[in-house]
């Protein structure tokens, strides 16, 4: 839990805005952009920043209260089932990360499965799932500061092998849940409010869905932002939590994917408020508490795609805007190189 994030150092701000205002387009002409380029100048400190060997970490973990399907439209065993088909290259997040030239790493975080040695299979196994917070808290607060830490450790590895720019996305049956659960919690607004359909609940199930983790909301009164996290979280989502904090600390560019991730960042925002500084929101997720959570930031994503598949595939598919932004902050020709006219 000791990480030492800095607030963003803003001393170059006023050199890279001028460079951005000095090339050949009408000033804020690159909208969003813009915006992009200073932030990752102003991450990496430097007036020609570099993207280096994306990233994206999916993390998988399974959760207590899926076993029953009371809140989850599709089986746990799905979980176990999507991380065999990341390690074989066909799902969603595979495609666009080929598409994209970002590098993709899976990580078992506590999935109720046994997947032996699988050589692109990081293993970070917490447990095999979550307990049910219907009954007691989902970890005990010891599993929640491994998790934190494996979900650090992997970073730093990460940022060793020449990383400085990295996506994280999740695979969990039940974690919209928990995200819910998480988000009502950091941001107090009321649970049936962040309940959505996660991966396709509707009419009764939906009603179910509400009034089953209403009930888990009020059983539990965590004291913490790490008790919160162990009593509604999953692996995954601490594991996230620990490695956007890690990731802020080592200045990377962090890009944020859905609703999950996104839950996961609000809990690392209350541990430490500087994470956010770091932070690129990819994509608007059509689960609905997803849109309330960038409100309650205060935060614009880049696109919206009517997406609400999670894995990272948000931040996979927006990576080459970042992309774009640096491209023009480094090679874009300024009025005076190009001898264009500027207004008077
Ligand atoms: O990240 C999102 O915006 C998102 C929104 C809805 C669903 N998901 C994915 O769907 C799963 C959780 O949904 P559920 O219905 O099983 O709680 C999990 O594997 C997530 O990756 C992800
Ligand atoms: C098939 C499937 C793929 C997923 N990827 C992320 N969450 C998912 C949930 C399901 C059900």
């Amino acid at each position: 839990m000791d990480f030492t994030i800095s607030s963003l150092d803003r001393s170059l701000e006023n050199t890279i805005q001028h460079k951005i205002n000095l090339k050949t387009k009408p000033v804020g002409s690159l909208g969003k952009l813009e915006k992009i380029a200073l932030q990752i100048g102003l991450i990496q400190h430097k007036t020609n920043p570099t993207l280096k060997q994306p990233t994206i970490l999916v993390f998988a973990g399974d959760h207590g209260i899926a076993e029953k399907g009371e809140v989850n439209p599709y089986p746990q065993i799905v979980t176990q089932q999507m991380v065999y088909n990341f390690l074989s290259g066909g799902a969603a997040i595979n495609s666009f990360c080929n598409r994209n030239k970002i590098h993709l790493k899976i990580i078992d975080a506590g999935v109720n499965h046994n997947f032996g040695n699988q050589s692109d299979l990081i293993d970070a196994k917490i447990g095999y799932g979550t307990k049910n917070y219907e009954t007691e808290p989902a970890m005990s607060i010891d599993q929640c500061k491994t998790a934190i830490k494996k979900g650090a450790n992997i970073v730093s590895e990460t940022h060793n092998n020449g990383c400085n720019v990295i996506g994280f996305g999740e695979m969990g049956i039940g974690n919209s849940s928990a995200a819910a659960l998480l988000m009502s919690h950091f941001t107090a607004i009321p649970i049936t409010e962040c309940v959505g359909a996660g991966t396709g609940a509707q009419g009764d199930a939906i009603k179910t869905k509400k009034r089953v983790l209403k009930t888990v909301f009020e059983k539990h009164h965590p004291n913490s932002p790490l008790e919160a996290l162990a009593t509604f979280g999953g692996f995954e989502i601490a594991m996230i939590t620990g490695a956007i904090l890690k990731a802020a600390e080592l200045k990377m560019t962090i890009l944020i994917d859905g609703f999950i991730v996104t839950a996961a960042l609000l809990a690392a925002n209350t541990i430490n408020n500087n994470v956010i500084d770091y932070c690129i929101f990819a994509h608007s997720s059509e689960e609905q508490g997803h849109q309330k959570i960038l409100n309650f930031l205060e935060k614009t994503p880049l696109v919206t795609l009517g997406m609400r598949l999670g894995e990272g595939t948000g931040a996979a598919v927006a990576y080459p805007i970042l992309e774009s932004a640096v491209a023009f902050l480094n090679n874009m020709a300024s009025f005076e190189e190009a001898e264009v006219t500027t207004k008077d």
